[in-house]
This record gives C-alpha cells, sequence and structure tokens, in this order.
C-alpha cells in the first residue's frame, strides 16, 4: 500500500526544514513491495527523449528520456493516488491551492544530466511543489547523478538519487541533475494549482 496518511509520515522536523529552506527530504517512503512494483514497471515502459519547455531537444541540456504516467501503467497510477493525498496534506497546511497532480518516469543514460533550471519557465507559476521519486538500489557518490537544488536560504543542496527517497521541493528553486555514469531512473512528479484541460 503506498502512503495514504502523509501527516504520519511528515514531521516537525520536514516542515520547519521545508520552511526555512523550500526543500525537504523523506527516505524510506513507500513500503519494499510498492517500490519494488514502481522499479519493475520503469523497467517495462517505453520511454521517449524529452522537449525543453520551448519544444527543442537538446541532449546537453536535458539528457532523460521520459514516459507520463497514465492510465496504462497501473502501478504509476497507485503512486499518483498517493501524491494526489501529498497535495492534500500541503493544502491542509499551507494553504497551498494544489489542484492536481503530474508525473512521469525518467530515465538518465550514463553521460547525461539536466542543465540549471526551474520547473515553472518564465512568466509560469501552475507548478507548486516538485517532489523526485528515485529508483536506484545501490547508488554510490561515484556514481554521479545527484540533484543539485539551490535552496531558499541560498544553500546548494546534493542530494543522491537512491531507491525509495522523496525529494519535495518549490517548484520556483534553481536546480540540476548532474551527469549521471550509471542508468539512473525516477519519478519526477508536480502538484500545480490549475484545473487542466478537460
Ligand atoms: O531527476 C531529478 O533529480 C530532477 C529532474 C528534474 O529536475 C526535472 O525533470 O525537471
Ligand atoms: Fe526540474
Amino acid at each position: 500500500m503506498f502512503v495514504t496518511d502523509w501527516h504520519n509520515k511528515i514531521n516537525d522536523n520536514h516542515l520547519s526544514s521545508f520552511d526555512q529552506t523550500g526543500v525537504f527530504v523523506l527516505d524510506a517512503c513507500f513500503a519494499a513491495s510498492d517500490l519494488l512494483a514502481l522499479q519493475t514497471e520503469s523497467g517495462l515502459l517505453e520511454y521517449q527523449q524529452a522537449h525543453l519547455t520551448n519544444g527543442e531537444q537538446i541532449r546537453a541540456i536535458r539528457g532523460d528520456s521520459i514516459r507520463w504516467i497514465d492510465e496504462r501503467c497501473t502501478i504509476g497510477m497507485q503512486y499518483l493516488a498517493s501524491i494526489e493525498q501529498l497535495g492534500a496534506f500541503f493544502n491542509q497546511i499551507f494553504f497551498a491551492g494544489i489542484q492536481r497532480s503530474e508525473a512521469h518516469y525518467a530515465c538518465y543514460q550514463p553521460g547525461f544530466g539536466y542543465d540549471w533550471h526551474s520547473d515553472n519557465p518564465k512568466g509560469r507559476d501552475e507548478r507548486v511543489i516538485s517532489a523526485v521519486f528515485y529508483l536506484n538500489d545501490n547508488w554510490a557518490d561515484t556514481d554521479g547523478g545527484q540533484i543539485h537544488v539551490l535552496d531558499k536560504s541560498k544553500t546548494l543542496q546534493i542530494l543522491t538519487p537512491k531507491a525509495n527517497r522523496l525529494v519535495i521541493f518549490d517548484s520556483d528553486l534553481r536546480h540540476k541533475v548532474a551527469l549521471t555514469h550509471k542508468t539512473r531512473f525516477s519519478i519526477a512528479t508536480w502538484l500545480r494549482r490549475d484545473m487542466g484541460i478537460f
């Protein structure tokens, strides 16, 4: 069962860290069986090379291949249901105004990363919270692929993309993915304040 009660998972330390820096990290986030199910699904899907927000494909800037989570991703949909509850938690605690969430699996091949960016391109603010869930067992520091986040206190946080870690941050913060030396799997997730197009 994916987490539904985020109140039990997120403690005062996480919240004060989020308050001061705009970032917090949840390790051992989901049950081992849920992690395994996501890892398995991530390995079975077909990925497509990601675009920049202006539609360009420049692999030196953004080197991931992605697969948006939709109804054909059974486990991904369970993950998204849990993330919806995370949005409800943020709305309760911070009156964040989150309306919906979206997520894609991502795969970075060795030699690729994602240069400095904000998840809200210029003039946009629909993304409130970014959350990246990592799927990589036995990740060593020397494997690269760390996420770097320049936090609200202007501190550079460098975090390893290790399995079952969820890194949560304010979508306006600038961040990058260091070049990875091993194939790197993750789920990039956004909590949004708009309703989407129906
Ligand atoms: O995979 C990560 O650590 C971050 C990915 C990212 O920044 C993005 O997809 O916008
Ligand atoms: Fe990003």
